[in-house]
């Protein structure tokens, strides 16, 4: 199966409307141009990661305006489309930063609620509520799990991901560039650890003042880097294997040794 990846730029001088149509129009050209079964998008395009200030003007409903590009980009391009996350308003509830997934015709089959907030007393952390669910999905051959940005510094949640059954993990990110080899060596540890892909998905550009790292990542499940984006806005396309994760998996039996659960 083929996965594209696109590092999208938040620029402040974009609105969040134009960039919700330009980035449906990225995705409606991977299935033609680029033979993609799967595309993935990074945490809070619309608005930024660290745009604060404006998460309560821009939050939207779960079947919001983001909801109904992506629907319809999905449905048009044919793909299964992990569409980032979105600052999702909960009619009985708080904030939260919610991915959304599509399946091909358009159905959104699963949303995630980010499980570690970040911003220890500050942004995100005190203005969001937490999420509680681990979620998987299987697409195009593969069973993902989902984490988002600063989940990834959590490996406890990438091993109940496994114990539910995934091969790869997708995580959209807002990673800042002051920590970028974070976000690579994170990306990798996470797949060596769980013998899995990771496909982490992040943003370029500078907004609210925070320049970010971009380099989204593939990572197989052996930790060899697939592919590797700089700081500009990209698009990665990788071929993924279910049966390297189960090779892998047999050949360096180390999940198998597990003591602790
Ligand atoms: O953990 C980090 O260094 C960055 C996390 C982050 O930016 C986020 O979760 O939005």
């Amino acid at each position: 199966m083929r996965a594209s990846l696109i590092q999208i730029a938040v620029d402040p001088d974009e609105s969040v409307n134009s960039r919700r149509q330009r980035v449906a129009l990225l995705v409606r050209e991977q299935r033609e141009q680029r033979g993609a079964d799967l595309v993935v998008l990074p945490e809070l395009w619309p608005t930024g990661a660290f745009a604060y200030e404006s998460f309560v003007e821009e939050a939207e409903p779960l079947e919001g305006p983001t909801y109904d590009v992506m629907s319809k980009a999905a449905a048009d391009a044919g793909v299964w489309l992990h569409a980032g996350s979105i600052v999702e308003r909960d009619p009985e509830g708080p904030l939260y930063n919610t991915s959304l997934v599509f399946a091909p015709d358009g159905e959104l089959v699963r949303t995630y609620r980010k499980i570690h907030r970040f911003g220890f007393d500050k942004g995100e952390a005190v203005m969001m509520g937490a999420g509680e669910e681990l979620v998987t999905v299987a697409a195009a051959g593969l069973t993902f799990g989902l984490g988002t940005c600063y989940d990834l510094r959590f490996p406890e949640l990438f091993r109940g991901l496994v114990d539910a059954g995934a091969q790869a993990f997708v995580v959209p990110a807002g990673w800042p560039a002051r920590r970028r080899e974070h976000w690579t060596l994170l990306a990798r540890a996470r797949a060596v650890e769980n013998q899995a892909y990771v496909l982490a998905c992040g943003t370029a550009g500078t907004h609210a003042g925070v320049e970010q790292a971009g380099h989204s990542i593939v990572v197989d499940p052996w930790g060899e880097v697939l592919a590797e984006a700089g700081v500009a806005e990209e698009t990665l396309v990788v071929d993924l294997d279910p049966a390297k994760v189960a090779s892998t998996r047999e050949q360096f039996p180390a999940l198998k040794d597990r003591r602790l659960r």
